[in-house]
């Protein structure tokens, strides 16, 4: 099979860089293209050197339509408005897209959902391995522990994120919630101040830890009468995220179109 061409947007971001890096390292995968919005100092320059890598020839643009239509996928982890666009430009050009981006609103997801009728879309707020086991063991242990197990989530990220919780957090609090038989949307209790009264049984709790260079650290905690069962993963490096969502490019070319999850992916679902 010949070389998959990919589309790196986001390219001058933390994981644009890793993504770059991780392309470059893969035989099997070739960078394709490299986007950045407009007024970004990166624009013209390799996208290899931004990388700090060796250059690569390709020159970091911001007219994502004419790179598109020369590729087979998009590995976009930016901000939602622009996954939302890029979703439709994606779906226009008929090509595979892999969202990592966080912080979608109910409408982004919809969006995305639309355009998913006409391209193979995988969007997770986590793509490594590690978090979507993780997600599949919290899932099972929800389903085996009844509501005498409170479940907290905690998480910690570097001092530049920008949406809490966090999307695996989130993707965590979903699966607990699955695995139990409620809904996070009428359970999820996502701040505590003040007088607040005691805890309601069944509710799930998330707290948000900012701070330094954490690339991110999660833990779900079952807390029971007089034993405590706790979950976690700490990730050490964003070249997991990056290596992840090449597996899922490489698993959704060919794919019908449609929304999928990396525990699609990753066959994580039946656990
Ligand atoms: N699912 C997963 O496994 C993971 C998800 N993430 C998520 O990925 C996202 C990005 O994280 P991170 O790399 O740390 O963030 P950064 O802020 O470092 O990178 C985001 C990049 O997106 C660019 N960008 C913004 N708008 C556009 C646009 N319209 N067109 C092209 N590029 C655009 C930014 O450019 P500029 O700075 O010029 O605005 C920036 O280069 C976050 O939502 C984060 O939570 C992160 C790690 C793992
Ligand atoms: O912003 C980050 O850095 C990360 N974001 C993702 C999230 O919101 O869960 C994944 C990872 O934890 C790093």
């Amino acid at each position: 099979m010949s070389q998959m061409r990919l589309v790196i947007v986001g390219a001058g971001g933390r994981m644009g860089r890793a993504l770059i890096k991780a392309v470059s390292e893969a035989p099997d995968l070739v960078l394709a293209g490299a986007i950045e919005p407009p007024g970004s100092e990166n624009l013209g320059r390799d996208a290899g050197e931004l990388a700090g890598l060796p250059g690569l020839g390709v020159e970091v643009t911001d007219d994502a339509l004419p790179v598109f239509a020369r590729a087979e996928g998009v590995i976009d982890f930016t901000v939602p408005a622009a996954s939302v666009a890029f979703a439709a430009l994606a779906a226009q050009a008929r090509i595979v897209h892999v969202i990592g981006t966080t912080g979608c609103s109910p409408e982004d997801d919809a969006k995305i959902e639309a355009a998913a009728r006409h391209a193979a879309i995988v969007k997770s707020g986590n793509m490594s391995l590690g978090v979507n086991l993780l997600a599949a063991l919290v899932q099972r242990t929800a389903r085996t522990l009844n509501e005498d197990f409170d479940i907290e989530i905690v998480e910690m990220h570097h001092n530049r994120k920008i949406d809490a919780p966090s999307g695996t957090a989130l993707l965590l609090g979903n699966a607990a919630a699955e695995g139990r038989g409620i809904e996070l949307g009428t359970q999820g209790v996502f701040a505590r101040h003040g007088h607040t009264g005691a805890r309601r049984a069944g509710d799930i709790g998330f707290a948000t830890l900012r701070g330094g260079t954490v690339v991110g650290e999660h833990n779900v905690i079952f807390a029971g009468p007089g034993e405590r069962i706790e979950l976690g993963h700490k990730a050490e490096d964003r070249m997991i995220f990056a290596r992840g969502a090449l597996t899922a490019a490489r698993w959704a070319r060919g794919r019908k179109p449609g929304l999928y999850s990396m525990r699609d992916v990753l066959d994580l679902t039946d656990f």
